[in-house]
């Protein structure tokens, strides 16, 4: 396939216009730099219509292959359901168009290799999963602190992951696909390790968890380092949106997630207020996601998150949901990493 000339304003295609995709839409047009929306693509033409009526020079589609086909675009952001992705990602790799794909890769782990096997057939990396952890200005530091290697080897990662309410399509193996798919990742990312076994343990459900959601759930993550993670997930507490790390190691620990940006004291109190969704909390995550994904693709890179780690995470995953469903500890089996992923 020629190259392709990467013009100074990046066209992006986003797919899916839901809760995610519309907030992306918004900020291509109004919080970063060097892209725009020229076209949106949503199988609710409506939805689809409403969102590009809000962007000059935006034309809505219901097909990503119709949309890639017609639309003058040069990148592409995938914001539909995990299901969809892997249409949408063969869709984008027949025109060789760079992606950022909203995590998770594919839910599951079979899905995730066929784009993994496509993408190595372009010959060169097109995908960033939309993994924001790794975007996140605390976790950023952890990770680097961590590479200093001040505080020694790292032992254990303890992780919460709290939301106020599930959505009313949320299932009990989603608690890991969707919710826990991101402490996989952080896991992977913040230790440099791959995860060999998953353990879930379900302690007795909240009352106000949904009519038969296990919720929460504890979750052990092993890993290759000799290292444990474990992730309590918690997806209808009721109280706000946190998610916490704690890394311990040999010579100290380090947290971030606290949330203790503004204390105030009144009234004979003091305290803070507690984020209430991911897009108030990972507001600026997103943003610098999003721009890293436009500079690298203006500089003809790709960059962040790979389409191995949306695969190992998915096969992780995988391994979780079994261990949910079967009781106990299941292993994770991964292909052998291909050159192209280092
Ligand atoms: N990084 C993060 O923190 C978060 C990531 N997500 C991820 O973002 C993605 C979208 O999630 P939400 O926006 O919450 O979902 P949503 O349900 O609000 O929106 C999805 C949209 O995709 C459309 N759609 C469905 N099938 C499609 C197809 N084949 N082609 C085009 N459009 C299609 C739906 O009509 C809907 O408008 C998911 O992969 C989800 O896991 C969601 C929430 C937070
Ligand atoms: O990705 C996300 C959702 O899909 C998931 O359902 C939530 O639990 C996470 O907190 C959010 O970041």
């Amino acid at each position: 396939m020629a190259e392709r000339a990467i013009p100074a304003t990046l066209r992006v295609a986003v797919i899916g216009t839901g809760r995610m995709g519309a907030d992306h839409v918004r900020r291509i047009q109004s919080v970063i730099s060097g892209a725009r929306v020229s076209a949106v693509v949503d199988v609710d033409a409506e939805r689809a219509k409403a969102v590009a009526a809000r962007v000059d020079g935006c034309t809505a589609y219901t097909d990503p292959v119709v949309a890639l086909a017609a639309a003058d675009v040069d990148a592409v952001l995938v914001a539909s359901p995990g299901p969809a992705h892997e249409a949408a990602l063969l869709a984008a790799f027949a025109h060789d168009l760079p992606v950022l794909c909203e995590k998770p890769l594919t839910p599951d782990a079979a899905s995730a290799l066929r784009v993994l096997e496509a993408e190595q057939a372009l010959g060169h990396r097109r995908v960033q999963v939309g993994f924001m952890r790794r975007y996140d200005a605390e976790y950023v530091k952890l990770k680097a602190l961590l590479e200093t290697g001040q505080l020694g080897r790292p032992l254990m990662l303890h992780n919460r992951h709290r939301n106020v309410a599930s959505p009313p399509f949320f299932t009990s193996s989603m608690l890991i696909s969707d919710s826990v798919a991101h402490e996989v990742d952080a896991t992977r990312w913040l230790l440099g390790h791959e995860i060999t076994a998953v353990t879930v343990l379900r302690p007795t459900p909240s009352v106000n968890a949904p009519d038969a959601l296990l919720d929460p759930q504890f979750v052990v993550l092993e890993t290759d380092g000799g290292a444990l993670s474990d992730v309590e997930i918690f997806v209808n507490c009721g109280f706000g949106y946190q998610v916490q790390a704690e890394v311990v190691c040999e010579r100290g620990t380090a947290r971030v997630g606290d949330g203790h940006g503004l204390v105030t004291h009144m009234a004979g109190r003091w305290g803070g207020t507690i984020a209430q969704d991911f897009t108030e909390r990972f507001a600026d995550a997103y943003d610098r996601e999003i721009q890293a994904w436009v500079d690298a693709t203006r500089r003809g890179e790709v960059t962040g998150p790979s389409t191995w780690d949306g695969y190992a995470a998915a096969a992780v995953c995988e391994a979780g949901v079994r261990a949910l469903e079967e009781g106990g500890r299941a292993e994770v089996a991964l292909v052998e990493r291909p050159a192209l992923y280092g």
